[in-house]
């Protein structure tokens, strides 16, 4: 039929970062694309997907969304995880782009159309001191963001999270923690240190940019539940808009402790990849954000149920936006913040100029909003030949160390 699956590639370029795609091509040659990336495991999706996915395709009915989701989901046998979940992202996220195409409407159309104007983006500022970041969020402001996430070195700690060490060639200061080389990067971490820091940079912060700019920031999975207790409750006074990822989470109920001392909003889940690793943290409200993105929780109908789930227990969608997560990703994951209804915000770091050289997108970003466009599917082109400009080098994610040389979460 017009609609049989007859070719799927796996595409990997790196134009200013890694990047693996993944694109459907139906007999009437109606081309959908799914973003397939996994920061520093890239080559394992592509491997998943090439040797054991794409197989399962070729022959297939591109129009039947939920069963192929359903069928890579359960006949994978091995459940969950960041791999195979990002796989099934990928597969699920070209397929609609492929239907909304042949619908003729832009994905959000399909996905129940809009439910707002437009998408509230949050921005990265960071600085290596407190100066050099009030420039930072300086520069987010200029550029029109209305949310701005703050990230700062630590006395005593040679590397910290988040915090760009020079401008990228355009002279952005977007963070891209992926390091090429052969090995990864070691930091050093001090949780005391950060915690005796941390409020006063907000203190600054707030004096400097008054009370109403929404704040959040990235604790990054560093600290215990009791210290998460201790940073939320002395954030308490600058009111942020969310602290993300305040303590491993892989043990849910840790959140209670840390609900039971503070009032400041959680944001947990960008590591997450199934409605699972969030029941009992959304059952019993111990966040406030569900931070997984489209990519890595099994796509448009992972994630769209995920947050289904979410909006019984009034928690909303805070989607992960980082660079490594494509422009095919951000197209999506545009769509569905425009479409659901417990929409919270979405986080946007801007690609590298030349990312768009390989990724034509149609979603513009308009006084601090966000929104897909009007074009039929997700609206973005890939452009195979710019893409073999960019081969692949392999780049991995930093790792931590505390002083005594104990590995720590980064
Ligand atoms: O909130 N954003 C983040 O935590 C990111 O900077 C993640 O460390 C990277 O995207 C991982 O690839
Ligand atoms: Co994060």
């Amino acid at each position: 039929s017009p609609t049989t699956i007859t070719a799927v590639d796996v595409l990997v370029t790196s134009p200013g970062r890694n990047f693996v795609t993944l694109r459907i091509t139906t007999a009437d040659g109606v081309v959908g694309l799914g973003d397939a990336t996994l920061n520093g495991r890239e080559l394992a999706v592509a491997a998943t997907l090439r040797d054991h996915i794409v197989p399962l395709l070729l022959g297939q009915d591109a129009h039947r969304i939920e069963d192929t989701w359903q069928f890579l989901y359960r006949s994978v046998y091995w459940r969950r995880g960041p791999v195979t979940m990002t796989a099934i992202a990928a597969v699920d996220v070209a397929l609609w782009d492929i239907k909304a195409k042949l619908a003729g409407m832009p994905l959000y159309q399909l996905l129940g159309g809009a439910s707002r104007s437009g998408v509230l983006a949050y921005a990265h500022a960071s600085g290596r001191d407190v100066p050099a970041l009030l420039d930072s969020v300086r520069q987010r402001i200029e550029e029109g963001f209305r949310a701005i996430r703050i990230q700062t070195s630590v006395p005593g700690v040679r590397t910290v999270y988040g915090v760009s060490s020079a401008p990228s060639p355009t002279g952005r200061y977007s963070y891209e923690p992926a390091k090429r080389g052969p090995l990864p990067a070691e930091e050093d971490w001090d949780s005391q240190a950060y915690l005796r820091h941390i409020p006063g940079v907000f203190e600054t912060v707030r004096a400097e940019f008054g009370a109403e700019l929404p704040l959040l920031h990235d604790a990054h999975h560093r600290l215990t539940p009791i210290q998460a207790a201790r940073l939320g409750t002395d954030l308490e006074p600058y009111r942020l808009f969310w602290l993300e990822d305040v303590t491993p989470a892989e043990n849910q109920e840790a959140l209670r402790l840390v609900r039971q001392h503070t009032t400041t909003p959680l944001a947990i889940g960008e590591i997450f990849n199934t409605v699972w690793d969030y029941q009992t943290i959304i059952r019993e409200q111990l966040i406030d954000y569900v931070r997984s993105s489209v990519v890595h929780a099994g796509g448009i109908t992972g994630l769209r149920r995920i947050l289904d789930y979410a909006a019984q227990y009034q928690v909303k969608s805070g989607m992960h936006g980082p660079t490594d997560i494509s422009p095919v990703g951000m197209a999506a994951a545009t769509h569905l913040s425009l479409a659901i209804h417990n929409f919270g915000i979405q986080e946007y770091m801007q690609h590298d100029p030349i990312t768009s050289e390989v990724f034509r997108t149609s979603f513009t970003f308009t006084d601090g909003l966000l929104h897909p466009g009007e074009e039929p599917g997700l609206g973005v082109e890939y452009d195979e030949d710019a893409a073999e400009r960019f081969p692949y080098e392999r780049a991995y994610l930093p790792f931590a160390r505390l002083a005594d040389g104990t590995i720590h979460d980064w």
